[in-house]
């Protein structure tokens, strides 16, 4: 029995052995997982075949899960901000701006900025952008920060990341004017999330938005087992802590977790947050539950025009098919992400002016 890659592809990964398939699983860098699955794909197995393996999970063989629209959403979102942003325009003579900090030259991260730059162009905030070039110091990243910081034109300062490897992000991130962070990276502002009876300036746009589809498409999260995986500062320690303010029952996967998969089982909501494509497989899920997917991840495809697709850290062609609602890669939360920027954004201003 040979089988020696990790597969990023969940429809291409299957090895036909016999009438069983064999699958290694991976988590993180230092988990690796061995189990064998067996799915009664058409005449391969019969079903008294598959209940006498003790490792049978029976895999549906239609989607039935409601699709969650994330670029919808933002779009619906992006109206509302545009309607107040008008209101407020006429109220009290002001735009809503907001600074982008870009160092370096990643192509991901330049056009994550431009994506911004235009979001803003479409609702009426005025956006400015730094572009430092990718050996620029720390105390230049610092003076450009501390210029915006005293600029009363600009109600929301954001650092794009990951920055290069020599700059300290806490140090930068930390410079940010926390009535500014409209990230909501500022320690601040997170200390603020994880402490009961405080309220955040701002929360990480990304989770945020996870939320947001949540209470968008009414799923009630209250009194749910929800399982994060991922503990990033960007992404999965916020979205866990904003899970158990909404009264959630919450567990963190990471890179340790022994047998992940029995604790993603136990999930009602499971928001995958790790960067690994494919991982979450539909044996990991529990019949009904609830699939935010944060994970964009290039993996290789000959038929597409750029040489790559995105796909999520779930295995989405199996999750569809036994979850109740279920987010894609993309259009689902990546656009929220820009819609929730733009929202803290409004929300600075309007703090500024005191427009309600
Ligand atoms: N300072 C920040 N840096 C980073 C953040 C952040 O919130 N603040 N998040 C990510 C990057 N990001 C925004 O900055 C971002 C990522 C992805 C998307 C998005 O819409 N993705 C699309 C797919 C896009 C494609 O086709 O390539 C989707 O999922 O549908 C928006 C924003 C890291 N850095
Ligand atoms: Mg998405």
């Amino acid at each position: 029995m040979m089988a020696s890659t990790i597969f990023n592809d969940c429809s291409s990964c299957i090895l036909p052995f016999n009438k069983i398939q064999l699958r290694f699983l991976h988590l993180g860098r230092s988990v690796v997982h061995f189990r064998i699955n067996v799915y009664p794909i058409k005449p391969c197995i019969t079903p008294t075949q598959a209940a006498s393996l003790t490792t049978t999970f029976a895999m549906p063989s239609e989607p039935s899960a409601k699709v969650i629209d994330g670029k919808l959403v933002a779009k619906q979102i992006r109206d509302e901000i545009t309607s107040e942003i008008s209101k407020m325009k006429e109220a009290v003579g002001i735009n809503p701006g907001l600074a982008v900090v870009l160092v370096g030259d990643r192509k991901d991260s330049a056009i994550y900025v431009q994506n911004k730059k235009k979001a803003c162009d479409t609702v009426g905030i005025i956006s400015r952008e730094s572009l430092l070039p990718e050996d620029c110091t720390e105390e230049e990243v610092l003076k450009c920060i501390s210029e915006y910081n005293k600029d009363p034109s600009i109600h929301g300062i954001l650092v794009q990341l990951p920055l290069p490897q020599h700059l300290n992000e806490e140090n930068i991130l930390n410079a940010v004017n926390i009535d500014k962070d409209v990230d909501g990276f500022h320690p601040l502002n997170i200390g603020r999330l994880a402490m009961r009876g405080r309220e955040p300036l701002f929360v990480p746009c990304t989770p945020k938005g996870c939320i947001e589809l949540l209470h968008r498409y009414n799923i009630s999260i209250k009194g749910k087992r929800a399982v994060v995986i991922g503990r990033s500062n960007i992404v999965g320690m916020p979205a866990a802590l904003l899970l158990q303010r909404e009264d959630a029952t919450v567990s963190i996967i990471h890179s340790r977790t022994e047998n992940p998969e029995e604790i993603t089982r136990e999930a009602d909501i499971i928001i995958s947050a790790v960067g690994q494509p494919n991982m979450v497989r539909g044996s990991w899920i529990k019949p009904g539950a609830v699939i935010i997917d944060v994970g964009i991840n290039p993996v290789e495809d000959s038929k597409s025009r750029r040489g790559y697709r995105l796909v999520g850290d779930v295995c989405y062609e199996e999750a569809c098919k036994i979850a109740s609602a279920i987010t894609p890669v993309p259009g689902g939360v990546g656009p929220m992400t820009i819609a929730m920027l733009l929202s803290n954004t409004l929300t600075s201003a309007k703090r500024v002016y005191n427009f309600v």
